[in-house]
């Protein structure tokens, strides 16, 4: 095989990793409407160029210009979170699961468990490699040991703190009361609301996890990667949130050792 053709298959492989990379980054959010709207005009556009028809032909090209100015400025919190996707692709090897344990999971598992069984509604984040400040700067800083007596108390309806998210770094709770952004996503299940929107949304925009108790009906889920898997029981949060860990601990030690 000839250089050219080994560069040429290059290309073109790189070119459809690129386009299959960002259309699943912009599935399920308002850009594939866009894409479609602006798909079909340029569909109209190539066929009114090849009919001569001056005028439409010039309509599109004026129309096609404004949107392109346009885009950057409506589309402005996906191309952001397109760009924090790509920057996070595995550059930043903090070693955030360093001081977790059993016992951290184990306490928060049974946090969770103990307000499912109440319901008590809770929104609980734990960072991994992405840092979360500018989420924690929004809620009441606090530096505290995971513990269940803690996370169950702040999130009773008494407490000043209940109301937005808690947000977990480095096996520490960092601040509560935070305050996240909403998945913009049309396939969200309507009937849930902001709390689980919240989760959603800042597993989009990190790669954090987002644990949730309904308080309308006590179900546990978990958000990663802006997926929302529900029904969780007590075990099933245990083994998802080992795993993770478990699986971070063996990614980090592979990249040292190999
Ligand atoms: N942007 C946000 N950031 C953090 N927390 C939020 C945000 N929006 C709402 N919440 C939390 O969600 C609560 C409202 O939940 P809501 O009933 O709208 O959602 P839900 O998904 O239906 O949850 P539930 O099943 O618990 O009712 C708020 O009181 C607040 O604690």
């Amino acid at each position: 095989m000839s250089w050219k053709i080994i560069t040429s298959l290059l290309d073109i492989f790189i070119i459809t990793f690129i386009i299959y990379y960002l259309l699943n980054i912009i599935s399920g959010t308002r850009a594939v409407q866009l894409i479609k709207g602006l798909g079909l005009i340029f569909l109209v556009a190539l066929f009114s160029q090849l009919l001569e028809l001056n005028t439409v032909n010039w309509f599109l090209d004026s129309f096609l210009t404004i949107i392109m100015v346009a885009l950057p400025i409506v589309f402005q919190p996906e191309l952001r979170r397109a760009l924090e996707q790509i920057g996070r692709g595995g550059f930043l090897k903090e070693q955030f699961w360093q001081n977790w344990g059993p016992k951290e999971i184990n306490e928060i598992v049974l946090a969770i468990a103990e307000m499912s069984e109440q319901k008590i509604g809770a929104l609980i984040v734990v960072s991994r490699r992405v840092g979360l400040k500018n989420y924690i700067e929004t809620g009441i800083q606090l530096e505290a040991k995971i513990s269940k007596q803690l996370l169950y108390s702040i999130f009773q309806h008494e407490s000043p703190l209940h109301d937005g998210a808690l947000i977990i770094e480095n096996a520490k709770i960092k601040a509560a009361s935070c305050f996240l952004n909403l998945s913009t996503r049309s396939d969200i299940n309507p009937r849930l609301g902001t709390r689980h929107r919240a989760a959603i949304g800042i597993t989009e925009d990190s790669d954090a996890l987002a644990l949730v108790v309904s308080e309308e009906t006590g179900v546990i889920s978990v958000a990663e990667e802006g997926q929302l898997s529900r029904h969780l029981d007590k075990s099933e949060l245990r083994e998802k949130l080992s795993h993770i860990f478990a699986r971070s601990k063996e990614k980090s030690f592979m990249r040292r050792h190999f």
